[in-house]
């Protein structure tokens, strides 16, 4: 895993990251870095190798975070931790394929938060299945402050892709997908604007499109790396309170958790969903209680050792 504090890539591979509380506010190419990254992964030679990329980035770009490997324990003080474990298993499924990681991953998950028991920094959890994992990780490690990656993603994909479709600047679509990161995503069509217009949106289009994406690009590159990058970076941005502004996150919501649109101001998360027609309602509840049958069902298995 690997810990960088915020405002820079997680490395592909890395489990958790953060850095010190020593921020850089000032303007240029080290603004808002922090001074130090934390990386840790499944051995010290994986970690040690992440580190050593990192930091020929880091004097490529003379940019002044410091990667180090470092211990899981060794996170406790940084101010955000980013994880996106992957424990060794193969994926069969066609359907659902995010769900195929959800009894692999959650002891590692699991274990982390043990580990973490009483951290008050913010964590980003990227693991999926994200929903359920994020989850186990706000309930095993006690932590207030524990957001799911995924459904900004999705709502990244979606500007892009209507954008494309009708010939404007991603900037001028405004819209959400929330609920499931995954086959029961929700595109929050009827409150979609364009221009801050109400626009038709070819819904199953783009529901088509959202769940072959991340397919497409892993059979080209064999796995997502810049896209989920940009969600972590711009997540910790509102998260540790350097910028203000809406984001589609997995979190704690009416006793479950799900993805929905968070609005931070000074780091502080309020939800704030859009108005959902019928449909969209339906498809919101049912994702909702999706992930809460999944979660029930979620038995860890005897927790793996970190070495
Ligand atoms: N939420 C999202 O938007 C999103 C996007 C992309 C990937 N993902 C998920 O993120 C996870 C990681 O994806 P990836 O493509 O980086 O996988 P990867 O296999 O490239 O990297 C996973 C890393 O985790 C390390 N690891 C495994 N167990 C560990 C442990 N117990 N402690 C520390 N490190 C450990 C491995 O050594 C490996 O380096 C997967 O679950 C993937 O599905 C989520």
């Amino acid at each position: 895993m690997t810990s960088p504090s915020a405002r820079s890539p997680t490395p592909p591979g890395s489990t958790v990251s953060r850095g010190s509380r020593r921020w850089r506010h000032e303007r240029g190419q080290g603004a808002g870095l922090p001074g130090r990254l934390l990386v840790n992964s499944r051995t010290a030679e994986q970690a040690a190798a992440l580190a050593a990329d990192l930091d020929d980035m880091r004097t490529a770009l003379r940019l002044p975070v410091h990667p180090l490997t470092c211990q899981p324990a060794d996170l406790m003080d940084c101010d955000a931790v980013v994880i996106a474990v992957r424990a060794t298993f193969t994926n069969t499924r066609a359907t659902d394929v995010r769900m195929g990681g959800a009894a692999a991953n959650a002891p590692h998950i699991a274990l982390l938060g043990a580990v973490l028991r009483g951290y008050t920094g913010t964590v980003l959890v990227v693991t999926n299945p994200v929903d359920l994992m994020a989850r186990l990780f706000a309930d095993s490690s006690g932590c207030g402050r524990v957001y799911g990656i995924g459904s900004n993603l999705d709502t990244a994909r979606y500007r892009t892709a209507l954008a494309a479709l009708l010939g404007v600047p991603a900037r001028a679509v405004r819209g959400h997908v929330i609920g499931e990161h995954g086959d029961g995503m929700v595109v929050c069509a009827s409150a979609t604007t364009v221009n801050h217009e109400p626009i038709a949106v070819p819904v199953q289009q783009l529901r088509d499109e959202l769940a072959s994406r991340a397919g497409r690009i892993s059979a080209g590159i064999g796995r997502t790396r810049s896209g989920p990058a940009g969600a972590v970076v711009s997540t910790l941005r509102l998260s540790l309170g350097l910028a203000d502004g809406v984001t589609e996150l997995s979190a704690a919501y009416r006793g479950g958790w799900l993805g929905i649109p968070l609005r931070f101001t000074a780091g502080r998360p309020l939800p704030c969903l859009p108005s959902l027609d019928a449909d969209e309602t339906v498809r919101f509840d049912a994702a909702d209680t999706k992930l809460r049958t999944a979660y029930i069902a979620l038995r860890p298995s005897p927790t793996p050792t970190h070495r």
